[in-house]
C-alpha cells in the first residue's frame, strides 16, 4: 500500500482512482464493508483504490482537549487499511486551510484535480467541507457535472444499531470486550514497542513488558485480562493501563503487561495486546507492599480465568 502525505505530494500518475473519505478510526465492520465495496469497484474499473484520511482527525483539530481517544494510532490504522486491500492512502493535514475549504472547493481541489476520482464510495451519513455542508446529494450532483459516480454504502448495523467508532469506544469504556469484538470484527488490541521501565516490577515479583503508547489519550484504563501473541503462540496475562498513581509516574498513560509463565527478553519488540475482561480500576495504594498484594491477586485471578475457561477462538 502506498502512502501519500499531503496534497502537494500527489503526482499526475496518482490521478484516476476510486476513493472513500473518513476517519476510519479502528477500521470497524462498517468501515470494512465500505472498503470491501471500494475494492470491488477498483477491480471493475481497473484503477487503484484510495482512502483519504486526515491528520489530526477533524475533532482533534477543533477541540483537542475534548476529542475522544483514538482506537488506533495512525501506524496501526494504515496497517488495518493495508490488510483490507487498500492500494493507496492520501493523508491530508487537517489545518486552518483545509477546514475552510467549501464543499465545492473540496471536490474540485482534492477529488477532481488531485485524485482524478472516477468513483466515490461513502456512508449515507457522510458530511464534509466547511461547516459540514457537503453531503451525499451534493456529491452526486457534483459527480454528474464532473464525471464521477457516487455510491452510498449500506449502513452496517449490529443488533439494530449502526456500527461506529463511537460505539466501539463506548463498549471499551464499559469494558464490554465481546461487544467491541463484534463491532470491530476482531478483538480490541493495542500495539506498541516494548521499552525499558523503571525496573520496579521485578522487585514487585511480576516482571512486566512496558509498551510505548505514543498517544495523549487511551480509550481504556484499569487492570485487564489480556493476551499477547509471540512467535505464533498466545500468552495469557494481566495488563495495567493507566498513570500508575502509586509510583507517581510522569502523569502520562502507560501500558504494562505481565504474561503468565513467560520467560524471555521482549525489549524492542512490537507487541499486540488483546484485551478480554476488566478486573478492576487502577488504584493508588498506600505502599508498594499493598500494590504488590493487589498485583498478586490480579495474577491469581488471571490464572484462574485462563485455567477455568476454554481458550476463546481468538486465543489459539
Ligand atoms: C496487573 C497490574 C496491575 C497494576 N495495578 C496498579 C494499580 O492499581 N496502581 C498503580 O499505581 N500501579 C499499578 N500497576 C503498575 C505498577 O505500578 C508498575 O507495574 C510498577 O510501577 C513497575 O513499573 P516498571 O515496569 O516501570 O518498573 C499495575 C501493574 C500490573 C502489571
Ligand atoms: N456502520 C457503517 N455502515 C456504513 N458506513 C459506515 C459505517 N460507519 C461509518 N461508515 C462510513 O465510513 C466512512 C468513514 O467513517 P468515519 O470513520 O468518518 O465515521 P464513524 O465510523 O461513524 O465514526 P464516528 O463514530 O467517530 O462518527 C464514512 O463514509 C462513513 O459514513
Amino acid at each position: 500500500m502506498q502512502l501519500v502525505l499531503g496534497l502537494h505530494n500527489l503526482r499526475p500518475q496518482h490521478r484516476g482512482c476510486v476513493a472513500t473519505i473518513g476517519n476510519f478510526d479502528g477500521v470497524h465492520r462498517g468501515h470494512q464493508a465500505i472498503l470491501g465495496r471500494l475494492r470491488e469497484r477498483a477491480l471493475e474499473l481497473g484503477v487503484p483504490s484510495c482512502v483519504v484520511i486526515f491528520e489530526p482527525q477533524p475533532r482533534e483539530f477543533f477541540a483537542p482537549d475534548t476529542a475522544p481517544a483514538r482506537l488506533a494510532r495512525l501506524r496501526d490504522k494504515l496497517q488495518l487499511l493495508a490488510d483490507a486491500g487498500v492500494d493507496r492512502v492520501l493523508c491530508l493535514a487537517f489545518n486552518q486551510r483545509l477546514c475552510k475549504l467549501s464543499a465545492a472547493e473540496f471536490v474540485d481541489t482534492i477529488l477532481v484535480d488531485g485524485l482524478g476520482v472516477q468513483h466515490l464510495e461513502v456512508g449515507d451519513d457522510f458530511r464534509f467541507g466547511c461547516d459540514r455542508v457537503g453531503d451525499f446529494d451534493f456529491l452526486q450532483q457534483a459527480g454528474q457535472m464532473q464525471g464521477f459516480t457516487v455510491e452510498a454504502a449500506q449502513t452496517v448495523e449490529l443488533d439494530g444499531v449502526r456500527i461506529s467508532s463511537t460505539k466501539v469506544r463506548d463498549a471499551l469504556a464499559s469494558a464490554d470486550f465481546s461487544l467491541a469484538e463484534r463491532l470491530l470484527g476482531r478483538p480490541f488490541q493495542i500495539a506498541g514497542r516494548v521499552l525499558h521501565g523503571q525496573k520496579l516490577a521485578r522487585q514487585l515479583g511480576t516482571p512486566t513488558a512496558n509498551i510505548q503508547l505514543k498517544r495523549r489519550r487511551v480509550p481504556l484504563t484499569g487492570v485487564y485480562l489480556a493476551s499477547v501473541e509471540i512467535d505464533g503462540k498466545t500468552w495469557p496475562g494481566v495488563a495495567n493501563i493507566g498513570v500508575r498513581p502509586t509510583v507517581a509516574g510522569d502523569g502520562s498513560a502507560h501500558l504494562e503487561v505481565h504474561l503468565l509463565d513467560f520467560a524471555g527478553d521482549l525489549y524492542g519488540r512490537r507487541l499486540n495486546v488483546a484485551f478480554h475482561h476488566k478486573l478492576r480500576d487502577e488504584q493508588r495504594f498506600a505502599s508498594l507492599e499493598a500494590l504488590k498484594t493487589a498485583i498478586n491477586a490480579d495474577v491469581a485471578a488471571a490464572r484462574a480465568f485462563w485455567l477455568g475457561q476454554p481458550l476463546k477462538k481468538s486465543l489459539k
